[in-house]
C-alpha cells in the first residue's frame, strides 16, 4: 500500500559534474518507481545538474533545506518556490544536523515543511533523538514532540503525503546502526503519534524511513519491519554501486 523510499542524502558532498556521473551511472538501473521510489538529496549547487541529468529517468530529486520565505531579504537562503519551478520533487527538513549546527527549532521545521507544501513539493521531515536523550529513557516522547511539532497545522491530506524519517542522532556517520527492532520501535510511535493527531487512514498513508548508518548490508531487515517504509542514508548512497544495491534491496 505505501511505496518504499529510499533516499541518499549525499549532504555538503559532490560537485555538479560528480552529480552528472553518478546519474549517468545509476539512471538505467533504478526500480520502477511504483515498486520503489529512488530520492537523491543533493546540494542546492549541484540540484540543476541532478535534474539535467535525471531527466526521463525514475530518479526523484530532493533539496536537502529551503527556507520558508519564497523571496525577499534572506541572504544566502533557498527559495521552496525556485525549487518548485526548477522541478525538485522533495525537501528534507530539519535534518540533525540543521538543527544543531543551524540552530533550527521545531517551529523553523513547521514553517518550512508548510511552505514547502505551499509549493507544490513533499517534504521528508526529520526527527531522531540524541544519545543523551536514548540513556535517560525519553526517545520515545522526543520524537513523539519533534513529529507534533513539526505537523502543526499541516492538514490530513498533506500529512497523508509526506515523509517523516526517524534518525537517532548517535546512529548518523557513526557506524553504530540502531538495530532493526530500536527502528521499528520508535517508527511505530510515529505512526502511532500521527494516528493521535490525524487518524488511522493518515497513519498508514504517511512514509516513514529510518536513517543512521544504513547499507546495502542492513537494508533488507530494516525495510522488513511493517513501519519501516524507506531510508534516508547518507555515506552509502555516495557510491553508484552501494545506491544501486540500496533502491534494489527487493531483487
Ligand atoms: O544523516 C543521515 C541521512 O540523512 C544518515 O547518515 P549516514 O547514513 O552516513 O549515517
Amino acid at each position: 500500500m505505501r511505496t518504499p523510499i529510499i533516499a541518499g542524502n549525499w549532504k555538503m558532498n559532490n560537485n555538479p559534474e560528480a552529480t552528472t556521473q553518478f546519474v549517468n551511472a545509476v539512471k538505467d538501473h533504478l526500480p520502477a518507481s511504483d515498486q520503489v521510489e529512488a530520492v537523491i538529496a543533493a546540494p542546492a549547487v549541484d540540484l540543476p545538474a541532478l535534474l539535467a541529468a535525471a531527466q526521463g529517468s525514475n530518479l526523484k530529486t530532493a533539496a536537502e533545506n529551503c527556507y520558508f520565505e519564497n523571496s525577499g531579504a534572506f541572504t544566502g537562503e533557498t527559495s521552496p518556490q525556485v525549487l518548485q519551478e526548477m522541478g525538485i520533487n522533495y525537501v528534507v527538513i530539519g535534518h540533525s544536523e540543521r538543527r544543531d549546527y543551524f540552530h533550527e527549532t521545531d517551529a523553523d521545521v513547521n514553517r518550512k515543511a508548510q511552505a514547502v507544501f505551499a509549493n507544490q513539493m513533499i517534504p521528508i521531515i526529520c526527527c531522531g533523538e540524541s544519545l543523551a536523550k536514548r540513556e535517560a529513557g525519553e526517545a520515545q516522547t522526543w520524537v513523539q514532540s519533534q513529529v507534533t511539532a513539526a505537523l502543526k497545522d499541516l492538514s490530513a491530506d498533506q500529512v497523508s503525503q509526506l515523509v517523516i524519517a526517524y534518525e537517532p542522532i548517535w546512529a548518523i556517520g557513526t557506524g553504530k546502526t540502531a538495530t532493526a527492532d530500536q527502528a521499528q520501535e520508535i517508527c511505530q510511535v510515529i505512526r502511532q503519534t500521527v494516528e493521535k493527531l490525524y487518524d488511522k487512514t493518515v497513519a498508514d498513508q504517511v512514509r516513514i524511513q529510518y536513517g543512521g548508518s544504513v547499507k546495502p548490508a542492513n537494508i533488507k531487515e530494516l525495510m522488513s519491519k511493517p513501519d519501516i517504509d524507506g531510508g534516508l542514508v547518507g555515506g552509502a548512497s555516495l557510491d553508484p554501486d552501494s545506491y544501486l544495491q540500496l533502491v534494489n534491496y527487493q531483487a
